[in-house]
């Protein structure tokens, strides 16, 4: 773990925009923004990046929104800023709908042409378009890496490199217990990271949030650890999510690693007891069922 992370660690600073330009030459860069009711924000990151990596820099050479389900005016919003949008569930409709970030992610594959795709959230508040070049220096000046992840400062977190509570409490003790060779990753649930195309195309998909672990695990079984490299992007803070949004999203993220595992798991719901108060005052339990589906390797379907 520390050799990986000493020959695959790196600052979005080591690479210039004239040499990450050389290195691209006639590599084909997506930025692909998965977006759910991110009405106050998208306009923001997708003018940005438009702006700055695509018409002044030509570092990407498109901006793709996925509208995930959104019941705003996300839609219009990345439309008006610039952005080519679609509606996760409209694209390839006859291989069906699934909710979620992963769901996007895995339907983005069908209306890009990059041979790289850069992910990056909606809802970022703290951020700069720096992020794309940072997570583009590896891959464009090593053919062996495959996957980039973004890490990051976090401000108000009480150490610096402190993850989510997410991250905290659930992925980092996942990965110390079932993926200890990924434990190099200062921010493994990161919605900064980016990626080889064709390699996007042979992994398997969860339809939510743990999009982003499975990633890591599959790149690390199919092509080695060293395909993966990750980058220091700064600062970056998003908005946040409630606990029990968060109990939804562990379960995915339990449910991605369980199945890769030696165990494996057939559901396409889990239900997750939490507990509100009732009228009475007295706990109540609320079943939520919280999807889990797999999308499988998108290459057989392009
Ligand atoms: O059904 C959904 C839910 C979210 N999003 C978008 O995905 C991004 C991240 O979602 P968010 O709810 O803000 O996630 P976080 O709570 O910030 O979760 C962190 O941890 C997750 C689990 O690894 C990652 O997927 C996220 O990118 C990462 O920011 C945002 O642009 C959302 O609009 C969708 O496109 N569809
Ligand atoms: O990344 C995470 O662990 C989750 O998104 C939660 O993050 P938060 O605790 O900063 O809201």
């Amino acid at each position: 773990m520390a050799d990986w992370s000493a020959r695959h660690t790196h600052h979005w600073r080591d690479w210039g925009l004239e040499e990450l330009l050389a290195a691209k030459g006639a590599t084909t860069v997506s930025l692909v923004v998965p977006a759910h009711n991110e009405a106050a924000t998208v306009g923001d990151v997708v003018t940005r990046c438009r702006e700055v990596l695509l018409e002044t820099a030509a570092l990407v050479d498109e901006v793709v929104v996925i509208d995930s389900d959104s019941t705003d005016a996300t839609y219009e919003v990345a439309a008006d800023a610039g952005a080519v949008v679609h509606r996760a569930a409209e694209v390839r409709p006859e291989l069906g709908v699934q909710r979620g970030k992963g769901e996007a992610m895995w339907k983005s594959q069908f209306v890009t042409t990059g041979d790289v795709t850069v992910f990056m959230d909606a809802d970022l508040v703290d951020w700069d378009t720096h992020f794309v070049p940072g997570l583009l220096g590896p891959l464009l000046t090593d053919p062996a890496v495959q996957l980039v992840k973004g890490f990051y400062q976090r401000p108000g977190a009480e150490g610096p490199y402190e993850g989510g509570r997410v991250t905290e409490l659930v992925a980092r003790p996942l990965i110390a217990l079932l993926f200890p060779p990924l434990a190099g990753l200062v921010q493994p649930l990161a919605g900064e990271w980016a990626v080889r195309r064709d390699h996007f195309a042979q992994l398997s998909v969860p339809s939510g949030y743990a999009v982003e672990l499975a990633a890591l695990i599959d790149t690390w079984r199919t092509c080695g650890v060293d395909a993966i490299a990750q980058v220091d992007l700064g600062r970056r803070a998003h908005s946040h999510q409630p606990l029990l949004d968060l109990g939804a999203m562990a379960t995915q993220i339990l449910t991605a690693a369980w199945a890769r595992s030696t165990h494996s798991h057939h559901a396409e719901a889990i239900a997750l007891h939490q507990y509100l108060p009732g009228p009475d005052g007295a706990p109540h339990s609320r079943a939520v069922e919280v999807p889990v589906v797999e999308r499988p390797p998108a290459a057989p379907l392009l």
